[in-house]
């Protein structure tokens, strides 16, 4: 048996939303380089568990570690480590396409961006639209944008709610075979998704959540 932590570890997860619980005793371990998919229907906890996960809403009961360390006493390491979509981003109004990467790879500590950037412009299908401000973006394309900010910065672990979204069915083909790759490098991947294709083709594990009332 590994002695490794796995990258990502939910043990005894508890959600109240007042005095309501939405997640009972929900324990689950991802491995270095595997991917999760959160499945089940509107309403289930999916968003409320990748929201614990990455530190905006606080559980009740439960542990979150991330490399075996609890994620709530070292909020800058996961700051670091976790990349994440959760809901739709709000774009700066007067920066494109490209310097809104440009910008948050620098965050993250890249000097020299400019190839990276490029490179996944291309990857998204953004290149031509580099230099459009997101108001002139579809609503698709400014999707592909948003992922495309949680792949330009360093990550151990993906966190991703309906990465699906509004992609065409090229966009998601696309996204199945770029979340491969991630997983390929080492990367953990914990998404929420409705796309049982996306699920299969991703996925190494399911956790099925189901409403509680
Ligand atoms: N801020 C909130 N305040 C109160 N209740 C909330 C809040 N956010 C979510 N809930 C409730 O918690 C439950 C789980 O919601 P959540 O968004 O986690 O589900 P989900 O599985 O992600 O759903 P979907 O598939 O529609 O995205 C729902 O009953 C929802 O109404």
């Amino acid at each position: 048996m590994s002695r490794t932590a796995p990258r990502l570890s939910v043990a005894g997860l508890r959600h109240l939303y007042a005095d309501r619980a939405v997640i009972e005793d929900l324990s689950f371990t991802l491995p270095a380089g595997r991917a999760i998919a959160l499945v089940g229907p509107n309403g289930s906890g999916k968003t409320t568990v990748l929201r614990c996960v990455v530190g905006s809403a606080e559980p009740a009961a439960g542990k979150i570690l991330l490399d075996g360390v609890a994620v709530d006493e070292r909020a800058e390491t996961v700051r670091r480590d976790v990349a994440a979509l959760l809901d739709d981003l709000d774009f700066f109004p007067d920066l494109t396409a490209a310097e809104h990467l440009d910008l948050l790879a620098r965050a993250h500590g890249n000097p020299e961006p400019e190839d990276l950037v490029d490179t996944l412009l291309d990857d998204v299908g953004l290149l031509a639209a580099a230099d459009q401000l997101p108001s002139s973006l579809s609503s698709g394309q400014r999707r592909r944008l948003a992922l495309a900010t949680a792949l330009v910065r360093p990550r151990k672990l993906l966190v991703l709610d309906e990465p699906e979204a509004r992609l065409d069915t090229a966009g998601v083909a696309w996204l199945a075979e770029r979340l491969q790759e991630e997983k390929a490098a080492g990367t953990s991947i914990l998404f929420a998704s409705h796309d049982p294709d996306l699920v299969a083709a991703v996925a190494d594990d399911t956790v099925e959540l189901t409403p509680r009332s």
